[in-house]
């Protein structure tokens, strides 16, 4: 979806944003005021509820390692429900973000991240629960109250000004000598001191992408919205911009709400990862936790891959179609096991209980899909292995094996 049309349309500020994104008149945009930390420019145009109406403290989720202190955004069974939909695009959502974090929205198309994020921006209302900042109910404040930043897919950038002009823009309330400092702090904070006075059709994706993230953190924002970010750059300019983006997220102690399909990227850029499917949330975590320990097949098998078996368990251990397995919790009777295609070794037999129907030579590794009986299952070996199509070979589980589904087994200790 596009990120600028998906996130703005819909409400007056928005509207004139999006109207923004097409003609790029820079007189007709209002780009939403933000706080944060600092300047203090800002601050009244936020409304300050006299008390926090919310108490500190989290609500669902993981909590956030790096947490120093309560959360700065609490969002509470989040619920929007369109009238052309079967089903709410947004059901009943419970997260929070940290100071200075940044959490990917993962899932796949149609899955409600977008609208979601839309929902925090303000650029579109819930039917029902509550969002809540540094302790304030922010529900119903428009966009441009809420101190929050945004960065739009197509990154909005004005062709007409110049780098330092664009990053100046947004700041036209303050003196202008203090405006432009901060505009010079902001370049250099993105490194792009020296391209300040080239048009954006002057610089590559990467470097209007930091443009775009100078500008939004020009004004302090607390909090970043960042709906596919990376989506217009290729793949090499996209994994070293994301590194880019998160480094200086971190060095302005803004956090971050990254929306992305694309599981390599939530896994490498976010601190935690809010997986979603149909409206719903179903694991928060870090990477390394949604990764190794999935909570369900759909995570499993969206986050990597996965083979999905069925195993007869006791305890730690289960019979499985490649024998016994370890697993890495304790559970008894009859549960789904996620193998991962790494932790499966295959070793060549002429008598082997599988055979090897197809490979891809990928360079860093391979892939080889095995047929065992009825079942298919991927294995991921290193490059070195030479083994042919139509090779017989046993299969060996390398690792602990993650019990998912656990109703249908017995979970008997963590
Ligand atoms: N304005 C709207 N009117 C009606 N239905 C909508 C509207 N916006 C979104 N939807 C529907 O809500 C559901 C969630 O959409 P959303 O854009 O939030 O998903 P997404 O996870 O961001 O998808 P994608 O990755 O494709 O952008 C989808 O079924 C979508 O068709």
């Amino acid at each position: 979806m596009n990120g600028l049309r998906a996130l703005t349309s819909g409400s007056p500020v928005g509207q004139t944003v999006a109207n923004a994104g097409a003609t790029r008149d820079a007189a007709a945009v209002r780009v939403p005021a933000v706080t944060g930390p600092q300047p203090p420019m800002l601050d009244d145009d936020v409304i300050r509820p006299a008390a926090p109406t919310c108490p500190a403290g989290l609500i669902g989720g993981a909590a956030y390692a790096g947490a120093s202190g309560p959360p700065l955004m609490i969002i509470e069974g989040l619920e929007r429900i369109f009238r052309t939909g079967e089903r709410p695009a947004v059901d009943g959502v419970t997260l929070d973000v940290y100071e200075g974090e940044l959490l990917a929205l993962l899932g796949p198309s149609g899955c409600g991240k977008t609208t979601t994020l839309r929902m925090i921006g303000g650029f579109e209302q819930p039917d029902a629960g509550r969002i809540f900042m540094r302790g304030h109910d922010i529900t119903d404040l428009p966009p441009e109250k809420r101190g929050i930043g945004f960065v739009f897919q197509d990154y909005a950038l004005f062709p007409h000004l110049d780098v330092f002009e664009n990053v100046r823009f947004g700041l036209n309330r303050l003196p202008r000598r203090q405006a432009e400092a901060r505009v010079r702090e902001m370049l250099e904070l993105v490194g792009l001191s020296e391209l300040a006075k080239r048009r954006p059709h002057e610089l590559s994706g990467g470097q209007q992408q930091r443009v775009a993230l100078a500008r939004t953190l020009a004004l302090a924002p607390s909090l970043v919205l960042m709906d596919e970010p990376f989506s217009n750059l290729d793949a090499a300019m996209r994994v070293e911009t994301r590194q880019e983006v998160r480094a200086l997220l971190k060095e302005a102690g803004s956090a971050g709400i990254l929306v992305t399909h694309d599981q390599e990227e939530a896994l490498a850029l976010a601190d935690r990862i809010v997986v979603m499917e149909a409206g719903k949330v179903c694991q928060i975590g870090t990477p390394d936790e949604i990764y190794r320990h999935p909570v369900s097949s759909f995570v499993a098998s969206f986050i990597g891959r996965s083979n999905i078996v069925t195993g007869k368990a006791e305890g730690l251990g289960a019979e499985t179609p490649f024998g016994r397995v370890e697993l890495s919790k304790a559970v008894n009777g009859t549960v789904d096991l996620a193998v991962r295609p790494e932790q499966i070794l295959l070793e060549p037999h002429e008598k082997g209980e599988a055979e090897v129907i197809g490979r891809e030579y990928r360079g860093h590794d391979q892939l080889y899909w095995v047929r065992k009986g009825e079942r298919r299952l991927l294995v991921i070996s290193g490059p070195a292995e030479q083994i042919e199509v139509g090779a017989r070979v046993n299969l060996r589980v390398c690792d602990c094996v993650v019990p998912i589904n656990q109703d249908i087994g017995t979970l008997i200790a963590e």
